[in-house]
C-alpha cells in the first residue's frame, strides 16, 4: 500500500488539505473549507476549518506525515495556561502602521532612514503594520492587560501544528515550551533574523517591553513531534510561512520569480543569500530549504477582482471574459488598487482609484481589465524592487486562485516583460507542505512530477505600466517615481 503524506494551507480565505503519494506525489484526495472575513480572526476557527478541510479530504488517518504552511504574521497569543488571549491580528490589519513607523523611528534614535537601515541590516526586513513585531506593538500599547498576560507568541501555523501535537489550553508552561516553527514563517515576525539565524530578543523586548516564550525554529526537515489529534501518530513537519510554501510546491528554483494573486498580491525568488533592503519594498525573509526568500507584498490582489465582479454584477469566470474583451490598456482606464490601504509602497491609509475616464473608457469591460491591469502592475512595482535587491528574474511563475483567470495571465505576460508560467490549477502551497512531510518523512525532498505547465504569450504593452507608474507618483507619492 501506498505511504501517504498530507500538506495543509492555512491561508486568508480559507484551509486547504491534500493528500498525497509521498513516493511519486500522486494526488489521493483534496478538501478545504472557508475562513470568517476580516483582519482579526480567533484561532479557533481556523481550528475547525481544518477539522472540516481534513474531513472533506476523507479524513487523515491514513498518513504518515503531516505539514501545516499558512498566511503569515498573524500575532497570536497565548497566556501562562496555553489559552489564546485575543483573536490573532492578521497580515493584512492595518492598526499597527503607527507602532510599525515608532519602531523604525526608535531604533534610528528618531531618525527614520536610518532606523530603517538598522532593521534592514539586522532583520532583513523594514517593520510595517503587517510585521508581527509592530502588532506586538501595539497590543502593547492599547491593550496592556492582554500584553501583560501573554505568555507566548506564535503564528498561525506554529499554532495549528501545535494543536496537530495535542497541545492547547491546559496545556501550561510544558505545552508553550514545545512550540515549533520554521525559518520562514519565523523571518516574517521582525524579530528572528535570516542571516543570523537566530531570534534577537532585545527586537522583540523593544516591541512588546518584554521576552515572551517563543516557537522553537526548526531546520528545513526537522520534525515538530508526531500528531495525536486529527492524524494520529504521523509526523509532524515543520511547515512553512505559505509563500514559502508556493515556492516548494511549484519546485521554484534560481531565475524563477513566483508571483501569488491570493488576498495578498506577492512577488518572491529562492535566493542564495540574505537581503538587506533599506528602502523597505523588499521583505528579506527565509524559505523552507535553507536558503533566503526576498518577497514584495501587497494588500490589494485577489479581492479587487472579487469587488470589481460584484460591482458589475458578474461572476469571476464572466469577469475576466468581460477583460479579455477590451483592448489592451483598457482605452487609458487605470485602476490604482489600494482598495484596503497598501503595504507597498507602505501606504497604510490609501484608497483606490480610478483614473483616465472618458466617455470612450468608461465601460465595464474596460474596468474588469483596468482591475487586473491595476493589480499585475502593483506586482511588476514589487517585481522591479526585487531586481533592484539582485534577484535573477527569468520565468514568472504565476500561482494563488487569481491565477486561475486568463485575463491575469495574459495581463501578467503583457506587464511583467518575462516568460509567463502557469502551473495547472492547484493547491500549491497544500501541496508544498505535503512535499515538505516527505520530505521530512524520507529525508531528503522528494522530486515530485505532478503539475502541467503551460506558457502564456501576449505581446508586451509598456504603455501600461507607464501609464500606471504615472498615476502612482502623481497620485500618491508627491511625484517621487
Ligand atoms: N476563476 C477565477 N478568476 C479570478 N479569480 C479567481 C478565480 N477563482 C478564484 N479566484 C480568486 O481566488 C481568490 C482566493 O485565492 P487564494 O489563493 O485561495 O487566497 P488566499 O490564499 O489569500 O486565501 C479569491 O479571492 C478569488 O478572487
Ligand atoms: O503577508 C504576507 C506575506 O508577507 C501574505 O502573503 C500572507 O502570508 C497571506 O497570504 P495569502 O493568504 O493571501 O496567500
Amino acid at each position: 500500500m501506498a505511504t501517504l503524506v498530507a500538506g495543509v494551507d492555512s491561508s486568508t480565505q480559507s484551509c486547504k488539505v491534500v493528500v498525497r503519494d509521498a513516493e511519486t506525489g500522486r494526488l489521493m484526495r483534496s478538501g478545504s473549507a472557508r475562513h470568517p472575513e476580516g483582519t482579526e480572526v480567533h484561532p479557533d476557527a481556523w481550528w475547525d476549518s481544518l477539522q472540516t478541510a481534513v474531513a472533506a479530504a476523507g479524513g487523515l488517518d491514513d498518513v504518515a506525515a503531516v505539514s501545516v504552511a499558512g498566511q503569515q504574521h498573524g500575532m497570536v497569543c497565548l497566556d501562562a495556561s496555553g489559552q489564546v488571549v485575543r483573536p490573532a491580528l492578521l497580515w493584512n490589519d492595518t492598526r499597527s502602521a503607527a507602532a510599525a513607523e515608532e519602531l523604525v523611528k526608535e531604533a534610528g534614535d528618531g531618525d527614520t532612514s536610518s532606523g530603517a537601515r538598522f532593521w534592514a541590516e539586522a532583520i532583513g526586513t523594514v517593520p510595517v503594520a503587517s510585521i508581527t513585531a509592530a502588532k506586538l506593538r501595539w497590543l502593547a500599547e492599547n491593550e496592556p492587560e492582554n500584553a501583560a498576560r501573554t505568555a507566548a507568541v506564535c503564528l498561525p501555523h506554529d499554532w495549528l501544528t501545535w494543536r496537530l501535537a495535542g497541545h492547547g489550553a491546559g496545556s501550561g508552561a510544558a505545552g508553550l515550551a514545545a512550540l515549533a516553527t520554521d525559518r520562514s514563517d519565523a523571518s516574517g515576525t521582525g524579530y528572528w533574523s535570516p542571516a543570523a539565524g537566530d531570534y534577537l530578543p532585545e527586537v522583540l523586548e523593544q516591541a512588546l517591553g518584554r521576552v515572551p516564550a517563543l516557537p522553537r525554529v526548526l531546520g528545513p526537515l526537522e520534525s515538530a513531534g508526531t500528531a495525536r489529534v486529527l492524524a494520529p501518530g504521523a509526523l509532524l513537519g515543520p511547515g512553512a510561512g505559505d509563500n514559502a510554501g508556493a515556492a516548494l510546491g511549484v519546485g521554484a528554483g534560481v531565475g524563477d520569480v513566483v508571483v501569488s494573486i491570493g488576498t495578498s498580491g506577492t512577488v518572491f525568488a529562492v535566493g542564495g543569500h540574505a537581503t538587506s533592503d533599506a528602502s523597505g519594498l523588499v521583505a528579506g525573509f527565509a524559505d523552507a530549504t535553507g536558503h533566503y526568500l526576498p518577497l514584495v507584498c501587497t494588500l490589494n490582489a485577489s479581492r479587487v477582482l472579487d469587488a470589481t465582479a460584484a460591482l458589475l454584477g458578474v461572476t469571476l469566470p464572466e469577469l475576466t471574459e468581460l477583460a479579455l474583451a477590451a483592448p489592451s490598456g483598457a482605452d487609458g482606464l487605470t485602476l490604482v488598487p489600494y482598495f484596503e490601504g497598501e503595504r507597498t509602497p507602505n501606504l497604510p491609509d490609501a484608497m483606490g482609484s480610478l483614473h483616465g475616464i472618458t466617455l470612450k473608457s468608461y465601460t465595464p469591460a474596460n474596468l474588469a481589465r483596468a482591475a487586473v491591469e491595476g493589480i499585475m502592475c502593483s506586482l511588476a512595482d514589487g517585481l522591479a524592487a526585487l531586481t533592484a535587491q539582485g534577484v535573477q528574474a527569468e520565468r514568472a511563475i504565476l500561482v494563488g486562485g487569481g491565477a486561475r483567470s486568463r485575463a491575469v495571465q495574459e495581463a501578467a505576460a503583457q506587464i511583467l516583460g518575462l516568460t509567463v508560467l502557469v502551473p495547472e490549477p492547484g493547491e500549491y502551497v497544500a501541496d508544498g507542505a505535503a512535499r515538505q512531510a516527505a520530505g521530512v518523512l524520507g529525508g531528503q525532498l522528494p522530486d515530485w512530477e505532478t503539475h502541467r505547465t503551460t506558457t502564456v504569450t501576449s505581446p508586451p504593452d509598456p504603455r501600461i505600466l507607464d501609464r500606471y507608474r504615472t498615476v502612482v507618483s502623481t497620485a500618491y507619492l508627491g511625484g517621487r517615481a
